[in-house]
């Protein structure tokens, strides 16, 4: 186990904890999973950080470009296959070859313990693409048989390679699908490659739809987990999302993520150069609430680069460049199976146990009449991973936002900033759109923060907090909504109108360049 590991396990075995008398080092019990959760499904998604919100604290994922043609258009879509400093899907540095591929993937994953995931997202298609994706998915499963494999597709050739994927044993597919109707679709696909023949409008969307409806029954069919993806186009097809939703929902879709329409200008894409925009953090969060229901939806997404490497939110892959991995001998890379087991294992003992304190510490504030009745509030934590508060404030790029009340406190979304410590320079500007992002938040938790940065965010109302520092993020937040609302109750803290429909100020907030919009997904 290398250094990083060990810091990163160290971080998250020994957190101090005022949550309760059960120490989180210790295990309470089994590791079996959320009460209402087939233990089969939990098995599946447990350490897959894109199909469960708590595991993306603890694992990461590895995109790996080997599928570089597409056979549709979408009109938000622009494929770049050099671009080292956009951050959006569809974008890689280096190609790769299906033998390329997984030697990265082997020097990856002895590098990073935490990374369970190896999935095929462009930078076009990874189905467009069958020999490179299957033969990738055949080597990494020969070399490294304890990582999941993934793959994203349109889903125009999915029905053809269902049989395949099963094959392989893949468990999660995600399905792009944007429309069931075809006036719909026409008005985002301005063609489809199928059947050696090129299809436009109307027919085109019906076909593309047809095909990607069969494909998603033809998967759950298998019991294969598909996670769709929808991108959320405001006067386009917001509102048929909702009847997308129900569709997949009842196809059996295991997840929706319902994700924010990227349309920078300088992306050079269809839409972004006709100023079609992109959804506020307000719109797309009234979304994606009024579609949960029976199905989960995902509010976690940081829509990846095809190349992406790490744990959600934060990008490794300038460390395993191509020049890098061909220079690395196979026979150096140290694939040690059982450090990447112990590793999973501790990180199962530590959710376990955690899942058990947030029982007993929702347990105890249910009991308060005044803690149940108060409305959730909004907190940002800075976080490195590790389901803790453990960054600092200054070295935060982005922050994780929570809505809290007296049952849970759930990550409803992520907000990308400007880093506030680079040596002294622009600190003020930078502050100015950290304190602008975070605007609706009654506070933001770190593991430290200076006393001007607090002074900045306390003129604005929100409380810089760092007495919870590496703690469990959950139980923290859980915590603190006591001790907020008591504090409001006392008047020692000035209230802050924050509720689920709290206008979040996206507009307001300029993404740094080469940075994908600010989202509260
Ligand atoms: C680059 S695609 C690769 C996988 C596959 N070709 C597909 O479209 O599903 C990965 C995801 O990024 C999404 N995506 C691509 N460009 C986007 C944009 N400009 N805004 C939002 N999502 C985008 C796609 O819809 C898809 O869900
Ligand atoms: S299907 Fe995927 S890769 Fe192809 S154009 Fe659409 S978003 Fe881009
Ligand atoms: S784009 Fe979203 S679903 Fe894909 S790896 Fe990144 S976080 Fe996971």
């Amino acid at each position: 186990m290398d250094s990083k590991d060990m810091n990163f396990l160290k971080m998250i075995q020994e957190p101090e904890t005022e949550a309760s008398g059960c120490s989180e080092t210790s295990t309470c019990g089994s590791s079996g999973g959320p009460a209402d959760m087939d233990p089969e499904v939990w098995n599946k998604v447990k350490n897959h950080p894109c199909y469960s919100e708590e595991a993306h604290h603890f694992y990461a994922r590895m995109h790996v470009a080997v599928a570089p043609a597409c056979n549709i258009q979408c009109n938000y879509c622009n494929r770049k296959y050099d671009c080292s400093n956009e951050s959006r899907p569809g974008v890689v540095s280096e190609r790769l070859t299906p033998e390329l591929a997984a030697k990265k993937v082997l020097a990856v994953a002895s590098e990073i313990h935490q990374m369970t995931v190896v999935g095929i997202a462009g930078a076009g298609d990874s189905l467009a693409n069958p020999d490179k994706t299957f033969k990738t998915f055949e080597l990494i499963s020969k070399a490294a048989p304890d990582i999941k494999l993934c793959l994203s597709t349109n889903g125009l050739a999915l029905p053809d390679m269902v049989d395949r994927i099963a094959d392989y044993n893949v468990d999660h597919v995600t399905v792009t699908i944007n429309m069931v109707d075809p006036e719909v679709g026409e008005q985002i696909y301005p063609w489809i490659y199928f059947n050696k023949k090129r299809w436009r409008g109307r027919d085109a969307a019906k076909i593309l739809s047809e095909r990607q409806l069969l494909g998603l029954e033809m998967l759950t069919a298998r019991k294969i987990l598909v996670k769709v993806n929808s991108v959320m186009i405001p006067g386009v097809n917001d509102e048929h999302l909702k009847d997308v939703n129900r569709e997949v929902k009842r196809r059996g879709a295991f997840l929706h993520n319902i994700m924010p329409l990227i349309s920078e200008p300088e992306h050079g894409t269809f839409y972004g150069l006709n100023g079609q925009r992109g959804p506020t953090a307000e719109e797309l969060k009234h979304l994606q609430d009024s579609c949960e229901g029976e199905m989960n939806m995902m509010r976690h997404c940081r829509q990846c680069r095809a190349d992406a490497v790490g744990l959600l939110g934060e990008d490794r892959s300038a460390e395993f460049t191509n020049e890098k991995i061909e220079a690395i001998e196979i026979a150096d890379v140290q694939y040690d199976l059982a450090a990447r087991e112990e590793y999973r294992d501790k990180v199962e003992n530590i959710r376990e146990t955690e899942r058990r304190i947030k029982e007993m510490i929702v347990s105890g504030l249910g009991q308060n009449k005044d803690l149940e009745k108060a409305p959730p509030i909004l907190v940002a934590v800075a976080t490195q991973g590790g389901g803790e508060i453990n960054q600092h404030f200054g070295h935060a790029r982005e922050f994780q936002v929570y809505e809290v009340d007296a049952n849970e406190a759930k990550f409803v979304g992520h907000r990308r900033v400007d880093l506030y410590c680079e040596g002294g320079f622009g600190e003020e500007d930078s502050l100015t759109r950290i304190t602008e992002a975070l605007s609706d938040c009654v506070a933001v938790m770190c593991a430290k923060i200076g006393g001007c940065p607090k002074k900045t965010l306390e003129e604005a109302n929100i409380l810089g907090i760092d007495k919870f520092a590496f703690q469990s993020i959950k139980p923290a937040l859980l915590n603190y909504f006591k001790e907020y609302v008591e504090g409001v109750k006392s008047g020692a803290i000035t209230p802050k109108e924050v509720t689920s429909q709290t206008k979040i100020r996206s507009g307001a907030y300029t993404a740094p360049a080469g940075s994908p919009i600010t989202i509260l997904s």
